[in-house]
């Protein structure tokens, strides 16, 4: 039976493929053949295909516009109702596209753009040119023309951008491929909006052609803000494994944090279920915008902000010294922090999370008094936040479940401190 039953993942071959030009251009390690991560929804709990030998499905999309070309091959297959129809399976989900691949390939290279509004930029050095120093970016330190440098571009679209439904059809394949649980969403609701991250990359044919590469996106909802405003849901995210922890995501991120703060109109920003590689994601990028957000931290610790790379950061008791406390506390000025919070348009677990951090990671081990009013300022929340289990314990039992939770937290909190050192 085993040799007739292939592990569904490891036999679907993703590529982006960009026209020929293009893809002579790639430096050698620049690979954009890779597997999803699930592909329970399409064939099932076990992600088991059944009735093939040497079966491959091999998923080709136009590296920009995402066209679709599916080949499906195997070198044995079974005579028996029992087998799976591969095909069959595979055309519910992925929509048929009639036209040539190869053709479209080609074509997008010059036709392909972004729909949408331009709402974000950033630059890398190419692989190409990481030997030559240290591999990171910002608009100001790298010149957009050279070649060494390549520039990102994040756009803004919604159901009434031209051709975006359509994109939208082919790009949410990802949201079944790489989160888990993801479903599709509505087309009919109103409520959405995206952003989509592209490469874009300078011919050097001297044509001054740019093309562009899918990188990720992220879908975004409406929610009633009492009393006037609206709360920004940011609902699925995905990133392209090729592209997966060079700070793609963060930036993508970054891009809609600015987004929320520069429109009026959005009173906060939530995320809906995370996964924990992305909390982390989350709360890395939260903090250090904190850290360099300088009169808040000179509000709140009393003194200028800290360099998240710098030697100040994480050392106990220097903020808290002879400057006397700021509003950060501990305990934390909670009127103070909440002004904060609106302002920064941050969802209030959160916020108080990253305050916490804060907190704890200029916390001096020696000030008992301190400390004591820390704990009591997590114990405090945590008591709220879980209520409804921890009010029908007996005391005893919930003191301690607080202290386990509370401890674990703080655990939590020392990890994630040492992702922004
Ligand atoms: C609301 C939601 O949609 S939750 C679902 C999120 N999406 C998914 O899980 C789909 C598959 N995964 C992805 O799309 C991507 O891996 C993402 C979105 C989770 C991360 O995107 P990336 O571009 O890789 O993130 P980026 O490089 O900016 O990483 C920033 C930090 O996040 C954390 N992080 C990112 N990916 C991971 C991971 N797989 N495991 C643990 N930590 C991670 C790390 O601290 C990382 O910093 P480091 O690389 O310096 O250690």
């Amino acid at each position: 039976m085993a040799e007739w039953t292939t592990d569904s993942n490891a036999c679907f071959n993703i590529s982006l493929v960009r026209a020929q030009e293009d893809q002579k251009a790639l430096a050698e390690e620049e690979s954009y053949v890779f597997n999803p991560a699930f592909t329970y929804p399409i064939f099932g709990e076990d992600e088991k295909i059944y009735g093939y030998n040497g079966l491959t499905i091999d998923m080709r999309l136009a590296s920009g516009s995402l066209r679709q070309y599916l080949s499906i091959k195997w070198d044995q297959k079974l005579k028996a109702d029992t087998v799976d129809d591969v095909e069959k399976t595979l055309s519910e989900c992925i929509p048929p596209d009639e036209e040539a691949f190869k053709a479209h390939v080609e074509e997008d290279a010059t036709a392909f753009k972004p729909m949408g509004e331009k709402m974000y930029t950033y630059t890398r050095r190419s692989p190409a040119s990481q030997g030559k120093g240290k591999g990171v970016s910002s608009a100001l330190e790298l010149d957009s023309e050279s070649e060494d440098t390549l520039v990102f571009e994040v756009y803004h679209a919604t159901w009434d951008t031209p051709g975006f439904r359509e994109y939208h059809r082919r790009m949410q394949l990802f949201i079944l491929l790489y989160i888990e649980a993801g479903s599709y969403i509505q087309e009919d609701e109103e409520a959405w909006e995206f952003v989509v991250l592209y490469e874009k990359r300078k011919r050097r044919d001297g044509s001054g052609l740019s093309t562009y590469h899918f990188i990720g996106y992220s879908s975004l909802y409406n929610f009633y803000y009492y009393p006037e405003k609206t709360r920004l849901r940011l609902s699925q995210f995905v990133i392209l494994p090729p592209y997966q922890r060079h700070g793609h995501g963060s930036e993508l991120y970054k891009a809609i944090y600015q987004y929320v703060l520069s429109q009026p109109r959005f009173g906060e920003l939530t995320v809906e279920d995370p996964a924990e590689a992305f909390e982390d994601l989350r709360d890395k990028n939260d903090l250090k915008m904190l850290l360099g957000h300088e009169q808040f931290m000179k509000e709140g610790f009393g003194e200028d902000s800290v360099s998240h790379g710098g030697g100040r950061v994480g050392r106990p008791g220097k903020a808290l010294g002879n400057k006397g406390k700021g509003k950060m506390g501990p305990p934390v000025d909670k009127g103070w922090a909440e002004k904060w919070r609106v302002k920064m348009k941050i969802a209030g677990r959160q916020f108080s999370r990253l305050v916490e951090m804060l907190i704890q990671m200029r916390l001096d081990p020696l000030d008992v008094r301190g400390l004591r009013a820390y704990r009591l300022q997590v114990k405090e929340r945590l008591y709220r936040f879980n209520f409804e289990v921890l009010a029908q314990l007996e005391k005893e039992e919930r003191l301690e479940k607080l202290e386990e939770t509370f401890q674990s937290v703080r655990e939590d909190y020392t990890r994630i401190l040492g992702l922004v050192r």
